[in-house]
């Protein structure tokens, strides 16, 4: 086997396969080297298995609210049996074989730089060095972070690994966080059997990225479902006395909770450990700082880059994947010669886009009315009750939903838009490209959505406006 290639990519999460796809497009060979399983975290233990468990829940809201149609229990053991399958049994071996067709060299095992151009591969194996010709992009993604409440760590909690690969449903369910993770299995956990789903906050609200309405209407919905969401709310002590036995969590106010699981859901940091980021003069403890060609900022000789959570811009998926392609394409090009100006991250400038797959969905890019005040832009913001178009009636009784756009009122383009609403999801793209796109408002009024939907809304935000 070769141990030169002109790309070495660390991490073969959704990120690092992309890089392979597109370096190999241009021309070059690629070795991809993974600790675990091919697919990443997105794949086994994040996005895929927790909307696998959200789908069923989502459903049945929406069934709940059509008159004529009723559901009965949700069967959780098929729920969690069709998640299986959605991670392929936790087996990679279809993510192997893609790999293999692109075609690139799947190297198993846990690499490691090794000075410039050099990674050290450590496997049951043994131990192997690649060199790379061209790059090494680092695509290791980003682990939780465990924060140091007393006897948190000895309690043994969930992360978002336990939560997503849950086996049994607990009956009570402690979650600590007021993030993504912590309100999307909350919301899945209640709906799929969790008798008592608790939430721990330290701040004001939920989802505090997104338009504070956002976070406002998931609170709402959660408190009328029955989720207990408590704000302000601090930790001060966890204890668990027998491990898989019940957790007491101690809060600094107020008697403290009892819960069959906690799940720790506070965030997380780029997966830089033992990373061998001192051999190249990186520190070790932070995301790997890069430019707008996904080239990281720290390292002379401009072969060293970083894609997808490890780099620390935007911990999504997509926009992981997006900055995979253009790594893979920049790579090339520069093997060849060239310099592609195209070929830099402009989406992540305008704000990348988001959904959170809570009820109502939360979905949401570009600006919000904060960031784009701080950002110095002269705002102005018009939203709109969604509930009230047509579309989002017949869709079902109480619909309840809220649109806002932030206008840039000098290029009279849009900044950002967020929807709160059930199965808002596939609203978001539209707002997407405007946002990117930078479509002037009055040209997008002639984009007329269809009657009866709900991007119907999208005609009453520009009468909203005044156009
Ligand atoms: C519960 C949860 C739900 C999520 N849901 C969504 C969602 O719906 N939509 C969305 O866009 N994002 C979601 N995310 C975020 C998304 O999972 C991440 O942004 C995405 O996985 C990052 O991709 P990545 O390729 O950078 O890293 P990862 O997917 O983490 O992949 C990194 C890979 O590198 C490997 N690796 C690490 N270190 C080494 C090493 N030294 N040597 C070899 N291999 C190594 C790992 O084993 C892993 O396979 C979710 C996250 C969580 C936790
Ligand atoms: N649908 C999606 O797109 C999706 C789903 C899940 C995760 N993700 C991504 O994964 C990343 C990680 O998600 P996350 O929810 O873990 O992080 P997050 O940053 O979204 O939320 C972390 C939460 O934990 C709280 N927190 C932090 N330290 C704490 C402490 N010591 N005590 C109590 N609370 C504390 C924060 O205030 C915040 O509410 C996010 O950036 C998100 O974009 C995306």
């Amino acid at each position: 086997m070769a141990d030169e290639f002109d790309v070495i990519v660390i991490g073969a999460g959704p990120a690092g396969e992309n890089v392979v796809d597109r370096a190999v497009r241009g021309g070059l060979t690629v070795a991809i080297v993974e600790a675990d399983l091919a697919g990443g975290e997105c794949s086994y233990w994040a996005c895929v298995p927790s909307k696998a468990l959200l789908r069923p829940v989502d459903l049945a809201g929406e069934v709940g609210r059509v008159p004529g149609l009723s559901l009965g229990e949700i069967d959780a053991s098929k729920v969690l049996a069709r998640r299986d399958e959605a991670v392929s049994n936790y087996d990679d071996a279809g993510q192997a074989r893609w790999i293999d067709n692109v075609p690139g060299e799947l190297v198993r095992g846990r690499g490691r730089l090794d000075g410039p151009k050099r990674v050290r591969v450590t496997s049951a194996e043994g131990e192997r060095t690649l060199t790379a010709r061209q790059a090494v992009v680092l695509a290791t993604g980003s682990t939780p972070v465990i924060p140091p409440v007393p006897g948190l760590a000895e309690a043994a909690p969930w992360g978002s690994r336990e939560a997503t690969g849950v086996k049994e449903v607990p009956e009570r369910l402690v979650v600590l966080g007021g993030g993504v993770v912590a309100c999307e299995m909350a919301q899945a956990m209640h709906g799929l059997g969790a008798r008592q789903t608790t939430l721990l906050v330290r701040g004001d609200g939920l989802l505090n990225r997104m338009e504070p309405f956002a976070g406002e209407m998931v609170m709402e919905s959660f408190t009328e479902a029955g989720i207990d969401v408590r704000t302000r709310t601090e930790t001060v002590r966890v204890e668990r006395s027998r491990p898989g036995g019940p957790v007491t969590v101690h809060l600094a106010e107020g008697p403290p909770l009892e819960a069959d699981e906690l799940l720790v859901a506070t965030g997380r940091r780029a997966a830089t450990h033992d990373l061998g980021l001192d051999t190249v003069g990186l520190p070790e403890n932070a995301p790997v700082d890069v430019d707008d060609s996904m080239r990281a900022t720290g390292v002379s000789g401009g072969w060293l880059y970083a894609v997808g959570d490890i780099n620390g811009r935007v911990l999504l998926t997509h926009m992981g994947k997006y900055q995979a392609r253009i790594a893979g394409d920049v790579i090339a090009a520069r093997a060849r010669g060239d310099e592609l100006p195209a070929m830099r991250d402009l989406a992540g400038g305008y704000g990348s886009p988001q959904v959170v797959f809570t009820d109502p969905q939360i979905c949401a890019v570009g600006h919000t009315e904060a960031t784009a005040r701080k950002a110095g832009f002269r705002v102005r913001v018009v939203d709109y009750d969604m509930g009230s178009v047509t579309g989002a009636y017949l869709l079902g009784d109480g619909y309840r939903g809220r649109a806002m756009a932030v206008v840039d009122e000098d290029r009279k383009v849009l900044l950002g838009v967020t929807f709160a609403a059930p199965g808002a999801a596939e609203l978001l793209h539209a707002a997407t490209i405007a946002v990117t796109a930078e479509v002037p408002l009055d040209r997008l009024w002639h984009a007329v959505p269809s009657f009866p939907t709900v991007s119907e809304v999208w005609l009453r935000l520009m009468e909203a406006y005044g156009l």
